[in-house]
């Protein structure tokens, strides 16, 4: 349990603990729960006034909420799916019935996704996307989970991007859009951005110790990651441990420095210090490198924080009185070549009382309505629901808009993502402790990396190496 002292220290003080933990999303939630388990006390400095991080539920104007950030957990999730359990948070499965839509090329179609194709669109461009498919099969098998340096063609791999790889490997405009749509969907930049390795891991990763992970998996609704989502809302899950842990989570208080000593750390938040014997960083490696560290930490990991960017991400909503597309036989899932929303799913209520659409606004749609007025940004989200889903599509009740990119706390999403050069060169540093200083956050993860599932894995992986090393 907490010591007395952590429990009652006021809010502007110097105090002390064990460990301290910088950041109350899943992943620092989840090391101090273990923590504190383990008999340590713990005191969580988290930056803006409510826990969760990318988590998070998005106010509609009557009073409820939708999900703003994280959504949807799906197979193999493991660790997430222990915790939402622990915490009491139901999940149900994502409306998936009736036929998807496809718009490309100005031409809107619909089609099934228990094909042999499963969600992929039928394109012209099928076989050839299939054969390219079955290649990257190939390679992801080879691409240590957790390591993916460690791959045997792990410096080619990374001396390219994902686009780089499609172009060369397809012919077809079909195929390489639909390569294109899966780097926007699962990871929202552009696939000229990516590592092809990074990608390659992010699949191989999309699975546990027993299940070797694939692209289906991760592109999947049903037997996928889209599979299902938390009744009630998924920041049910952090906002419930957080308040298990009590009064030693403080809000408000984000970390400025760290300074390392000779007798542990000492965490400088705004109207607190705290010294500690060790200090978990549990964010993405970029909103790590905004904090100042004393002494300079070693320029490998110091770098890494300079190469590992964030997505470019919105989630735009439409509230209306019925899930109307249900009665028009179609999913609410869709995927675009045009417009501000290249994706959308349906994030009505599990009991379908009223529907709400949910569009993600990814990479290169955002960054073009970047500082656009949300009236803006509605419209071209309205016109991109009408153009997918019909009229019917254009009066929502209520419509609703976050924006990752401009959230100071977070920098983008929905992860942190590799260019070229960046994980062969750095990518042990992800993990690997600087003195008490220890590294968490989704983006450090073996499994799931990018998701819930492995924010908790890597909270429960840094509170053992933490109480290994007291
Ligand atoms: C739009 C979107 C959709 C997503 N969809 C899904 C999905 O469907 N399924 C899924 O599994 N995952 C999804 N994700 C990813 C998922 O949200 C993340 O993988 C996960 O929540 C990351 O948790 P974390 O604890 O590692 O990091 P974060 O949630 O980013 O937590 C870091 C915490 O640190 C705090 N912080 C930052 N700097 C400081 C500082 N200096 N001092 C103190 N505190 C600080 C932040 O405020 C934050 O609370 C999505 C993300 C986004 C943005």
């Amino acid at each position: 349990a907490p010591s007395a002292a952590a429990r009652t220290a006021p809010a502007s003080s110097a105090s002390s603990a064990d460990v301290v933990v910088v950041g109350a999303g899943l992943a620092g939630l989840t090391a101090a729960r273990d923590l504190v388990a383990a008999g340590r006390s713990v005191i969580v400095l988290e930056a803006r006034d409510r826990p969760g991080g990318r988590v998070y539920g998005l106010p509609l104007a009557d009073g409820t909420t939708t999900e703003g950030g994280a959504e949807f957990i799906g197979p193999t999730q493991d660790r997430i799916a222990a915790l939402a359990r622990d915490m009491g948070v139901e999940t149900f499965r994502t409306y998936n019935t009736g036929k998807n839509v496809y718009f490309r090329n100005g031409k809107r179609s619909l089609y099934e996704t228990d094909g042999i194709l499963g969600a992929v669109p039928p394109d012209w461009g099928v076989i050839d996307l299939q054969i390219a498919l079955l290649r990257l099969g190939e390679m992801i098998k080879t691409v240590p989970v957790g390591e993916p340096w460690k791959a045997p063609k792990a410096a080619e791999w990374d001396a390219q991007t994902f686009h780089t790889w499609s172009r060369s490997n397809s012919l077809s405009s079909g195929a390489r859009f639909l390569m294109d749509a899966f780097a926007s969907s699962t990871l929202s930049v552009r696939s000229q951005e990516v590592s092809l390795l990074y990608v390659l891991h992010y699949a191989a990763a999309a699975g546990n110790e027993s299940t070797p992970g694939t692209i289906d998996r991760l592109i999947n609704t049903r037997n996928g990651a889209q599979e299902s989502r938390f009744a009630g809302g998924p920041e049910l899950v952090p906002n419930r441990l957080a308040e298990r842990l009590g009064g030693i989570v403080r809000y408000n208080a984000p970390v400025r420095s760290i300074v390392t000593g000779s007798g542990g750390v000492t965490v400088h938040a705004d109207g607190l210090t705290v010294s500690a014997r060790r200090v978990v960083v549990a964010m993405s490696p970029a909103i790590a490198g905004k904090i100042d560290y004393s002494p300079a930490l070693p320029a490998s990991r110091a770098q890494l924080m300079q190469r590992y960017p964030m997505g470019s991400i919105a989630k735009f909503v439409g509230v209306y009185d019925t899930p109307f597309w249900r009665e028009d036989g179609l999913t609410g899932q869709a995927v675009a070549d045009s417009g501000a929303i290249d994706a959308t799913f349906d994030n009505s209520p599990p009991d379908g009382s009223r529907g709400i659409l949910m569009g993600f606004i990814n990479q290169a749609n955002i960054r073009r309505l970047d500082g656009a007025p949300e009236a803006e940004v509605r419209a071209a989200g309205l016109a991109s629901f009408t153009k997918l889903f019909g009229d019917k599509a254009a009066n929502p009740r209520m419509t609703a808009v976050q924006r990752w990119d401009n959230e100071m706390w977070s920098g983008g999403g929905p992860t942190g993502v590799a260019p070229p050069g960046a994980l062969t060169a750095f990518g042990p540093a992800l993990r690997e402790p600087c003195g008490p200083i220890h590294w968490a956050g989704t983006e450090t993860s073996d499994y799931w990396t990018g998701y819930m599932d492995g924010a908790v894995r890597s909270g429960e992986r840094v509170a053992k190496e933490v109480d290994a090393a007291l």
